[in-house]
């Protein structure tokens, strides 16, 4: 066995899933086991688990089969932030500060140091704790690729894969009707995986957050298109893109949670609009959360496995307080505030925009 810095370790995976989770915590018991003889202990549900007190062991045996498996076995959710956590007093319902159960939990059970896997809240949870004495180690998790301290999370491999095949189905019947299909994806601020998939689709009109559309430019896409003979369209459009000097379209708000908004309409708006301006069919199909869903990519699986394994290394060396992240080819750390820095957005002048453009894709501007 080799040297290690803690003995006992506990795992939670916050926030949306992604698929590639299960890969994260596989390799995360298998290394900490085998390679240093530590003891792995899986909370259930993201931080509710260590504020209530739900856990279990994660031997092995409890991981067997579950690398190309998508979702969590342990569970997850978009709520219970420690410092932020709802209580009812009499009749309201009041937000009160719960952190010190989860050193109470910890201690009970002996843990010595905690990996937290999720995206910029989850790590941001993980910070805090780190800041108020926890030894912490967070893995960057999000379909939308939007953490900037890394050069890719897990997940979004998977969500661009199944984008990028929803569009190819879209084609053949758009073909068939010579219609107009809007695809709606995900992406609340940044929109990485509308332009990836765009790209590697073959999308005519592109809608990223970044860039607020014109819808008449839209239009005018759509027609020039008529003129060339090309007689169907493909438009995809992240959730989170909005018109020129217009708002994010919201489809429902969930109170309890720290970003309330939960967005979704902007295909519907679109379509319409782009209907009444052309006179051409239109139809719009929203991907949602089949885009979370299903078996990791196998890049997703590496990139989770590397990840899992690269947090235990960090925590057997004593280094806490950091987040593991890809930089080019390696597998490196960054201090956790680096990592819930800044949203990682897509580049307005970069490359990838630069080829959309110049393959004349519209990005709506
Ligand atoms: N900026 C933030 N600071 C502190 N807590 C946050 C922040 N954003 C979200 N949270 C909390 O983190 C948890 C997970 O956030 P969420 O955005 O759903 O997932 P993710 O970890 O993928 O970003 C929720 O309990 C939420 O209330
Ligand atoms: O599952 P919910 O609560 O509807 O949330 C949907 C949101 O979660 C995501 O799928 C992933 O976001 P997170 O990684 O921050 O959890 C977004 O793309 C989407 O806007
Ligand atoms: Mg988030």
């Amino acid at each position: 066995m080799n040297k290690t810095a803690v003995r006992r370790i506990g795992v939670l995976t916050g926030g949306g899933d992604a698929p590639g989770l299960n890969a994260v915590i596989r390799a995360v018991v298998k290394t900490a086991i085998r390679e240093y003889g530590m003891t792995v202990l899986g909370f259930e549900n993201g931080f509710g688990g260590l504020i209530k007190n739900q856990v279990r062991e994660l031997t092995e045996n409890n991981v067997v089969g579950i690398l190309p498996r998508g979702g969590t076995i342990l569970g997850t959710t978009n709520r219970d932030n420690p410092f932020h956590y709802p209580v009812v007093r009499g009749n309201e319902k009041v937000f009160v500060d719960v952190s010190d159960r989860i050193f109470e939990n910890v201690s009970i059970h002996g843990i010595e140091a905690v990996i937290v896997i999720g995206g910029d809240g989850s790590l941001a949870i993980g910070k805090e704790l780190y800041d108020k004495g926890l030894k912490v180690v967070g893995v960057p998790k999000t379909i939308d690729n939007d953490l900037s301290a890394t050069d890719q999370t897990f997940g979004f491999d998977t969500a661009l894969t199944t984008a990028t095949e929803a569009i190819d189905k879209l084609h053949t019947t758009a073909e068939s009707h010579h219609r107009v299909m809007v695809l709606e994806v995900m992406g609340r601020y940044a929109g990485w995986i509308a332009l990836a998939s765009g790209l590697a689709g073959g999308a005519d009109v592109i809608l990223v957050p970044e860039i607020p559309y014109n819808i008449d430019i839209v239009a005018e896409k759509i027609n020039a298109r008529s003129q060339e003979k090309k007689k169907f369209s493909i438009i995809v459009v992240a959730e989170g893109a909005k018109s020129i000097g217009g708002e994010m379209v919201v489809n429902k708000r969930v109170e309890d949670s720290f970003d309330p908004v939960r967005l979704g309409g902007v295909g519907n708006v679109v379509a319409q609009q782009v209907e009444s301006l052309t006179g051409k069919e239109t139809r719009v199909t929203v991907l949602g959360h089949l885009q979370r869903g299903g078996s990791p990519t196998a890049f997703d699986r590496i990139l989770a496995t590397r990840y899992g394994t690269g947090a235990v290394n960090l925590l057997a060396e004593g280094k806490f307080g950091r987040m593991v992240c890809l930089k080019g080819q390696n597998i490196e750390d960054v201090p956790l505030g680096e990592a819930i820095g800044e949203l990682h957005n897509v580049p307005i002048n970069g490359e990838l925009v630069k080829v959309a453009r110049q393959l004349g894709i519209c990005l709506g501007d």
